[in-house]
């Protein structure tokens, strides 16, 4: 214990200074309060019609504002040192890795292959380490395309540890044109036959995509016969078996069981599936978890992983540990908002002030005892339960509830070592697989990944903050994780319409961070964080009214600003320029450019008008009992479609009616700009009736530029016909609407 290199710290928390952020944060606050004040002290004078409700929207934004002012308040960021983790520890804890996987088709199977490959390639002791698959698609494609790249894995992980393969991401190393230099002598060869094992791999994957599978595999291929997807029984193979010594982790195949009436809850359902077999099956205390596209980007991940989880004094301090989303295959300037960099840099940063980032969903690594409801101040001691009170909670496998009081009784280091012979495990993981298990359980509820919520990331993560741990930002040089962003507009829409969904189930759902902070331990300011991005689902109703506000104005005459020639119209004005320039200050501040920075502005906007209004009304239709919420895959690599190669950052539409409500806007708008600007400039000769309006119009019409210019476009550029009638519909009812209100 005399060396001194064992007391070095693993971690350190570094506060990032943000004195002039702060103070424009308390600028834009001050214009926000004295607009409200102005409105509100002139109601009287401006009426209780559209100046109120203008005052109340404008409400509803600096609500939001003061949240977010909140969030961002105190950035914090922590240096890893895993250097030092080798002279603190003999042996490092275990760690199962789990993979996502729910549909051959959106998700091709070479795509979950390269994260499987790149997570078995990443540095650690490969006995600590197990890899499970799930594949909810109940695919033989997935299967076989597993089997395959484990062959080619035995050449693959060898290779990149002796020549230290910086991205193990056999897709991503190949896709670079040139050769990284290697000093070691017989790369270039080794390199070149790689190439073509992998070249043979990707024919192997696609031919069988196709269906080509060849003979010999039938008997490996015997468990899928007579299944479909959805209705089949739990598979599961032990694909690679990690004897002491071998090169390769433990690699694992999960089918769960599957029947067409049963819920299957998704991706919650998938990772409660994977926590329980690899539970009987190798039992590791911490658990790495990633969506099948989220690739290691830095095969020193899980080393900077432990860093954060054992280099705590206490383990409160670092619940969980989440890497931020970051992509591989990002648009240039963000065309589609998808990319969240800000988002994650700016909030991320600054909650990790308060009580530690959002749980994320992919790219966190998570203790299991924490996944099975313990709290921190169980650490200890915990209360001794009798066998039926485990079983009521666990479930009914005797192994799996031995398994989960040893975890949950022990503090982590010391975890139990590598489980022997985890094929013979197979029929009990078959058990804890099987879809009636959790039946009569706190599975989904008090354990495992909670359900009930399209994001059950934001769910789950939330009952742990409830508990009261903390939870730590990875943000290694080089990224931790890289994975796949939504391209065109259906498929981006989609993806926030499932989040929007997702967060506002959770904010009317029992685990609500009201609640949590009114009876359990989330921190007040956490709480007003989390409530931010609950809350997305609930914009499209201020934003919609104040986007109509000005056309509704230019058409009947009336205004919801002050006058131009007043002194009063320069206080919106002020604060309208200082927020836009504030807000290009953070995308310049992330390294981002203008366009990047116009691109959000104008998605944002896009977003919150079509995609969060359909969630909103999915989450209404669900409580009036009318339909369930759904969780729609995203579709990864669409480097294969006609508008991908044409024009990708272009704005592209289908029939959907995610693109009616925008439309709608856009007409209403180019006429009311028609209208305003004749009535403004013929009738009164100058511009000072409606300027404020008519901005505001143009101002629309630019958010929505994608929408105009899908007006004129062809094929997937255009806005279909059956879209454009229906908008055509909407708007005419609206100028109805306008119609009354000037009568009357
Ligand atoms: O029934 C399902 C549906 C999805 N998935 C997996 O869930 C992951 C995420 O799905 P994706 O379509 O890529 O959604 P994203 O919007 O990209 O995912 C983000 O948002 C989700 C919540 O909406 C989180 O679960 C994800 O971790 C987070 O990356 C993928 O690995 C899927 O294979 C399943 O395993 N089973
Ligand atoms: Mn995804």
């Amino acid at each position: 214990m005399s060396d001194p290199s064992q007391k070095l710290p693993l971690q350190e928390k570094v506060p990032v200074k943000n004195t002039i952020h702060r103070l424009s944060d308390l600028l834009i606050s001050f214009l926000v309060l004295s607009l409200l004040c102005y409105r509100f002290s002139s109601l009287t004078t401006h009426g209780y019609g559209l100046w109120l409700l203008a005052s109340l929207c404008e409400s509803c934004f600096a609500f939001v504002w003061l949240l977010s002012v909140n969030a961002k308040w105190n950035p914090v960021i922590y240096i890893t040192h895993p250097e030092r983790l080798s002279k603190r520890f003999d042996d490092l804890p275990a760690v199962d890795m789990f993979i996502t996987t729910a549909d051959p088709v959106l998700e091709p199977p070479i795509v979950t292959v390269n994260t499987m490959l790149s997570m078995l390639a990443a540095e650690y002791p490969t006995h600590r380490l197990a890899c499970y698959v799930s594949d909810d698609g109940g695919s033989p494609i997935t299967y076989y395309a597993l089997l395959q790249a484990s062959i080619f894995a035995k050449l693959w992980v060898p290779f990149c540890k002796k020549y230290n393969v910086r991205v193990r991401a056999p897709f991503a190393y190949f896709s670079k044109e040139v050769l990284e230099p290697n000093k070691k002598s017989g790369f270039e060869t080794d390199w070149k036959n790689m190439k073509i094992e992998y070249e043979e791999l990707i024919r192997k994957i696609e031919g069988a995509a196709k269906g080509y599978v060849p003979y010999h595999m039938d008997g490996e291929l015997a468990a899928f016969s007579n299944t479909e997807k959805g209705n089949h029984p739990s598979i599961i193979k032990v694909i690679l078996e990690n004897k002491k010594g071998d090169d390769l982790p433990h690699l694992i195949y999960v089918a769960r069981e599957k029947r067409p009436k049963h819920p299957h809850h998704y991706k919650a359902g998938a990772m409660n599936v994977l926590t329980r077999v690899s539970g009987v099956m190798t039992n590791a205390p911490f658990m790495l978890n990633v969506d099948c596209d989220m690739f290691v980007n830095n095969p020193e991940v899980i080393l900077q992983g432990m860093c954060l989880l054992l280099g705590f004094s206490k383990e409160e301090m670092s619940g969980f540990v989440q890497a931020p989303q970051r992509f591989y295959d990002g648009l240039k300037d963000d065309p589609f908002g998808n990319q969240l960099v800000v988002l994650q840099q700016i909030m991320g940063l600054g909650i990790g002030g308060i009580q530690g980032p959002f749980y994320g969903g992919t790219g966190c690594f998570h203790r299991r005892k924490i996944i099975y409801g313990t709290s921190p101040e169980e650490e200890k001691i915990r209360d001794e339960r009798s066998y039926e009170e485990l079983r009521r909670i666990y479930g009914s496998s005797k192994e799996l509830i031995v398994s989960a009081e040893n975890i949950t009784s022990r503090s982590t280091p010391g975890s139990p070592g590598p489980s022997s012979d985890i094929s013979g495990r197979t029929s009990e993981a078959v058990q804890v697989a099987a879809c009636t298990y959790e039946n009569n359980t706190e599975w989904g509820n008090e354990i495992g990944w909670v359900y009930g919520s399209m994001t059950e990331d934001i769910l789950t993560g939330l009952r742990i903050h409830a508990k009261g741990w903390r939870s730590v930002y990875l943000d290694p040089v080089p990224p931790a994780f890289l994975g796949s962003a939504p391209m065109g507009g259906p498929a981006s829409l989609t993806q926030y319409k499932r989040w929007v969904t997702g967060l506002l189930e959770v904010l009317f759902s029992r685990n609500s961070p009201i609640f949590a902070t009114l009876t359990k331990k989330l921190c007040f300011r956490q709480c007003m964080a989390y409530v931010i991005i609950n809350l997305w689902g609930l914009r499209p109703i201020p934003e919609i009214c104040y986007a109509l506000l000005p056309a509704y104005c230019l058409l009947t005459n009336t205004s919801f600003w002050p006058k131009a020639s007043s002194q009063e119209f320069l206080l919106p004005v002020t604060l309208f320029t200082t927020f836009k320039i504030y807000t290009l200050g953070e995308y310049l501040h992330c390294g981002l450019s203008v366009r990047a920075w116009w691109n959000n502005q104008r998605m944002q906007r896009i977003s919150s008008q079509t995609a969060f209004l359909f969630g909103f009304l999915s989450v209404l239709l669900k409580f009036l009992g009318i339909s369930e919420t759904a969780f729609e895959v995203t579709r990864k690599d669409q480097s294969g479609s006609d508008a991908y190669t044409e024009d990708p950052g272009r704005f592209t539409f289908d029939s959907s009616p995610f693109f009616v409500p925008g439309t709608a806007l856009v007409l209403v708008h180019i006429a009311a700009l028609g209208v305003g600007t004749k009535k403004a400039v013929v009738a009164t000769g100058e511009l000072v009736w409606g300027l404020g309006e008519l901005a505001c119009s143009a101002m629309v019409l630019l958010y929505f530029w994608p929408f105009v210019r899908g007006l004129f476009g062809k094929g997937s550029f255009g806005i279909p016909w059956d879209v454009i009638w229906k908008a055509l519909l909407l708007g005419f009812m609206f100028l109805l609407f306008c119609g009354l209100g000037v009568h009357s």
